[in-house]
């Protein structure tokens, strides 16, 4: 592979650009961005609020519109948990708002709770539903869970539209008009507010709407920032990929969509406290849609996406620009055909789908690391290659006795599986040792992949046993079994293509799986030393597989043998004991084949069991202790790399016809009927 630009150069591409960054002496530190960012939110916060303090000038509408803005940021960056990072598309986020407010008002008017405890058990009562909802969904996928959320929107409208038992046919009323209720909340965080001073309830309401809404951005950004951020995010790039970095992806979105109704009741909540009164009508499938457009004009999965964009759609829907638009439309267009808030808002949904899927954080982001050159993969060096003497930096492993000493790792016996008719691995026999490499080589077809999958978890066998350290895992899911010490690689690298390299590798590590969500999201201080930890870890690994050069470069921009270094340094970042690498070596030139060759001899050295399922003979002969070839899902030979590569009916198998006489052996360039898939 060419070099295209020396490391040199990019390196100082990224110190001249992002000087802030790079450099020790103006280093910005993690606690001092959170800081930073908990300052600015709250000045914005006071500042956005401070009209209805000094009570000049100020008209309710004003206020209205800030909280209205506050109880859409908080339901959207509620829903951007699920839509943005989980990427489940949910149309139900109107229904929790809908909930929160009328649960809210229920135990404030009608079971008379004060209103702080009134909005907890809001809060967890809306996480619950949330919860059970999710339970019930989350085993469908794509269209069909958007059509369950949808059906929980409509449901929930219905049943609060036609409960009068719930006050809801009429809605509840304005407390100012009863003398009830609704104006407790002036002392909802324990304090004493002013009396309002705008003639209603919204400039008493506003400080523990201000106060809330930016205690729920700080934890939600610590939440999206954290491992648990990652992964959803994994989650959302794949299921199957998400269990291989040990994450439970049921409970995981379980989780998600119950914090994502608090929020959502949270917004319902505050819509209660700026307008004393709700109503059915006001908590329409339409609410859910623009939620949800918030989310996605903003920006999904990003931290600030949603809070731009709930500020734009309510700026839209409550200023008098659509409704310009509209008297436009009717004046110079047509007075019968013309479109109103909702269709003018459809409009722009369908424009920022089309125009801008990032939203407009993603847009500004991307053209922003455009100019920074960052998502250019830069040619360096072949991918493997690229670490120089960096490469022997980290021990990665810590090594339990039974890899010291060569145990046996993994043992199937006896297993068939077959998909239909099909027998793809057929009473397959195999066992691997720590300190050794496993190749499996085969034809196409032959059950090489099937293999791995089983190992893994992502099938089960039909019969026969898989076992790792004695541990039988054919009734174990792939989350368990990487959990036990099994990580893998696919046949097509599967990257988080989105995120950075750096990103992609911490992925990997073990954080991502167990953080739990309480402690993501409030960043207790040791976290700030673990992630600097991660970080730390996660370069040496790139160091280890030459991508040094390339933490902040998007992985979906790596060429294709980068590609597949990331992926090995991120299984390597589970710290397995057990490493299946699905054709490796597929796509690399024959530097990068060389030099993996080089890393797989050390992971070895290092008392790992590897199995390398591959078809490039070269690294084959290079590197296994043990080779087996499968065909039609049968071993056809098993024995030394030499052993295996010569006997003529592995070379039969993979030529499509009888070996010629005088003995041909399986060497690169690959024979007609390898091939990778
Ligand atoms: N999920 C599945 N459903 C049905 N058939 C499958 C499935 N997975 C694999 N197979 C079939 O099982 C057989 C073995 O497939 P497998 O992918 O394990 O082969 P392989 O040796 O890895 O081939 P290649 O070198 O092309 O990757 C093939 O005939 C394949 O079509």
């Amino acid at each position: 592979m060419k070099p295209t630009n020396s490391p040199r150069t990019t390196a100082q591409r990224w110190t001249g650009r992002r000087p802030g960054r790079r450099h020790a002496g103006l280093r910005i530190g993690a606690l001092q961005r959170d800081l930073l960012f908990l300052v600015a939110a709250a000045v914005v916060a006071a500042l956005a609020i401070l009209p209805g303090r000094t009570g000049e000038g100020t008209s309710i509408a004003t206020m209205q519109l800030v909280g209205q803005m506050a109880a859409m940021i908080v339901a959207a960056i509620g829903l951007n948990l699920v839509a943005g990072l989980t990427r489940l598309v949910s149309l139900g986020q109107g229904a929790f708002y809908a909930l929160g407010a009328y649960a809210f008002s229920y135990l404030l008017l009608d079971v008379g709770l004060p209103a702080l405890p009134a909005m907890l058990v809001t809060v967890l009562g809306c996480a619950g539903v949330g919860a059970v909802v999710a339970l019930g969904s989350l085993r469908l996928r794509g269209p069909e869970f958007t059509m369950i959320t949808l059906a929980l929107a409509v449901l929930v409208q219905q049943i609060l539209l036609r409960w009068p038992e719930l006050g809801a046919a009429s809605g509840y009323p304005n407390p100012l008009q009863h003398g009830t209720g609704l104006l407790d909340p002036v002392s909802v965080l324990g304090f004493e507010f002013d009396p309002p001073l705008t003639g209603g309830v919204v400039a008493t309401a506003m400080v523990p709407i201000a106060v809330i809404t930016v205690v729920a951005l700080v934890l939600y950004r610590n939440l999206c920032r954290s491992a648990w951020g990652r992964s959803l995010r994994a989650v959302g790039e794949s299921d199957m990929l998400a269990a291989h970095l040990g994450v439970n992806v049921f409970w995981r979105k379980t989780a998600a969509l119950a914090l994502s109704s608090a929020l959502g009741a949270v917004g319902g909540i505050f819509y209660v406290l700026i307008y004393a009164h709700v109503q059915p009508e006001s908590f329409d499938l339409f609410l859910s849609i623009s939620i949800l457009l918030a989310v996605l004009l903003g920006g999904g999965g990003t931290v600030l996406g949603p809070v731009i964009g709930s500020a734009v759609i309510v700026w839209l829907q409550q200023s008098q620009v659509l409704d310009g638009v509209t008297s436009f439309e009717q004046e110079h267009l047509s007075s019968s055909w013309y479109l109103s808030t909702p269709g003018l808002l459809g409009v722009l949904l369908i424009l920022v789908l089309f125009l801008m899927p990032q939203g407009i954080t993603g847009t500004l982001a991307k053209l922003w690391s455009h100019r920074a050159g960052q998502t250019t993969s830069v040619e360096t060096e072949p991918g493997i290659a690229g670490g120089g003497d960096e490469r022997r930096v980290v021990r990665l492993l810590e090594q339990p006795d039974q890899m010291r000493d060569g145990a046996q790792a993994l043992l199937l016996t006896d297993v068939t599986k077959r998909f239909g008719g099909l027998v793809a691995v057929d009473a397959l026999d195999l066992s691997v040792d720590y300190g050794s490499v496993h190749a499996i080589i085969g034809p196409n077809g032959a059950g090489k992949s099937t293999v791995a999958n089983l190992v893994t978890g992502v099938y089960r066998p039909g019969s026969g046993s898989v076992a790792f350290e004695g541990t039988e895992l054919s009734t174990r899911r792939p989350h368990d079994i990487a959990r036990l010490g099994v990580a893998r690689t696919f046949q097509t690298p599967q990257l988080f293509s989105s995120e950075t390299v750096l990103e992609n590798v911490k992925a990997g590590f073990a954080d991502t799986a167990s953080l739990p969500w309480w402690k993501a999201s409030l960043k207790p201080p040791g976290q700030y030393r673990r992630e600097a930890e991660l970080d730390r870890d996660a370069r040496a690994l790139l160091a280890r597989v030459g991508l040094a050069h390339d933490e902040r470069t998007l992985a979906g921009a790596l060429a294709y043998g980068k590609a597949r270094a990331l992926e090995i340094a991120r299984a390597l970042a589970r710290q397995p004991r057990l490493l299946i690498l699905d054709e490796p070596a597929a796509g690399l030139n024959s530097t990068e084949v060389a030099v993996l060759g080089e890393l797989l001899m050390e992971l070895r050295r290092d008392g790992m069991a590897l199995v390398v399922v591959e078809h490039h003979m070269d690294l084959v002969a290079s590197v296994a202790d043990v080779v087996t070839c499968m065909a039609e899902g049968r071993v056809l030979a098993r024995g030394t790399a030499a052993e295996v590569l010569a006997d003529q009916e592995v070379v039969a198998a993979y030529l499509g016809r009888p070996a010629e006489d005088g003995g041909e052996t399986l060497t690169d360039p690959r024979p007609a009927g390898g091939g990778q898939a």
